[in-house]
């Protein structure tokens, strides 16, 4: 590549082989989420806040496990320094972990560079809140390329993984959103029984309590029985934009991982930083100036 010439999203740019370290099966579920959460921060405006926040602090709710990266990031160093970024460590690990835990496999492009500095402060301007309208989510994933079954396919995430009290119990307290299924009011109710839970206690639901360690279709039937955790999970179930995806895919495991590939890619590939721009980042949750 001629110098100045900017080579843009590549496919083995670098071999990632370096990016299989020994994930145990404990771990292999943490990896997935911190890395497949963090995936829409991705753009050029946004990968360097995905690395600015730490882990700690009520960040726990941001990126759990985000000290994955770190260490990955410390072994390539080790081997490579100053060659592969942060975002593309979470993008390659993102890919894994969505193998690792059944899902499909997504090959994906690298040669993103970070930022070199934080957008924390503009985050919440880029992503849909959990309460959102469905026409509010639809917009802002179509703004960036991803479509109505794109959209339905990518929710397939809360296939795993956690929701934590503060979340939900809104849906709990005062009064019970009718929307929600008795049954699964009861195990809600449980898990968080507190109408202020304690920010200092970890306290959850699993996403799904069906099959909650595997990447499944198993979410779409889960919110066809109104035991979505999140409004914008029952929303997706109801709103007639959605709804046939939703069934879709509750039917069909093939179509639902062939969208979600469709999809992951596109938010992987969403405005990076390329060529010169950026830098390659020596510890993730920071910028090199800030050393
Ligand atoms: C409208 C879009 C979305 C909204 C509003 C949303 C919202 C949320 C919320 C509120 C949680 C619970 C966080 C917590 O309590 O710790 C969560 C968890 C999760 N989300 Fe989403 N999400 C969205 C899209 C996505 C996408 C696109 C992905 C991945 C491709 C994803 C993957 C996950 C995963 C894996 C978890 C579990 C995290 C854990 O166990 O720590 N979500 N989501
Ligand atoms: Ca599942």
């Amino acid at each position: 590549i001629a110098e100045n010439e900017d080579p843009g999203l590549v496919m083995n740019y670098y071999r990632d082989s370096a990016l299989r370290l020994k994930i145990s099966s404990k771990n292999k579920f943490s990896f997935f989420t911190s890395a497949t959460r963090t995936l829409p921060f991705l753009g050029s405006e946004t990968s360097s806040m995905t690395a600015s926040l730490k882990e700690g602090n009520g960040q726990e709710l941001w990126m759990r496990n985000f000290r994955y990266i770190e260490t990955i990031k410390e072994a390539l160093e080790r081997e490579c320094p100053g060659v592969v970024s942060c975002s593309d460590i979470l993008v390659l690990s993102a890919r894994d972990g969505i193998v690792a835990l059944g899902g499909p496999y997504i090959p994906l492009k690298t040669g993103r560079r970070d930022g070199r500095k934080s957008r924390a402060d503009i985050l919440e301007q880029h992503l849909p809140d959990h309460n959102e309208s469905m026409s509010v989510v639809l917009e802002r994933f179509a703004n960036i390329g991803i479509n109505t079954p794109g959209v339905v396919a990518l929710l397939g995430s809360h296939s795993v993984g956690r929701t934590h009290c503060v979340k939900l119990v809104h849906r709990l307290y005062p009064e019970v959103d009718p929307a929600l299924n008795p049954a699964h009011v009861e195990h809600m109710l449980y898990k968080c029984p507190d109408a202020i839970p304690d920010p200092k206690a970890v306290q959850y639901v699993r996403n799904d309590r069906g099959t909650p360690m595997k990447l499944d279709n198993n979410y779409y039937r889960n919110i066809l029985d109104n035991k979505g955790l999140l409004i914008v999970d029952h929303q997706l179930a109801t709103d007639k934009r959605t709804k046939p995806f939703v069934k879709k895919m509750a039917k069909n495991q093939d179509y639902f991982f062939k969208e979600f590939a469709r999809a992951i890619t596109i938010l992987s590939e969403n405005n990076p930083l390329t060529g010169t721009k950026g830098e390659i980042r020596k510890q993730c949750n920071l910028a090199n100036k800030l050393h």
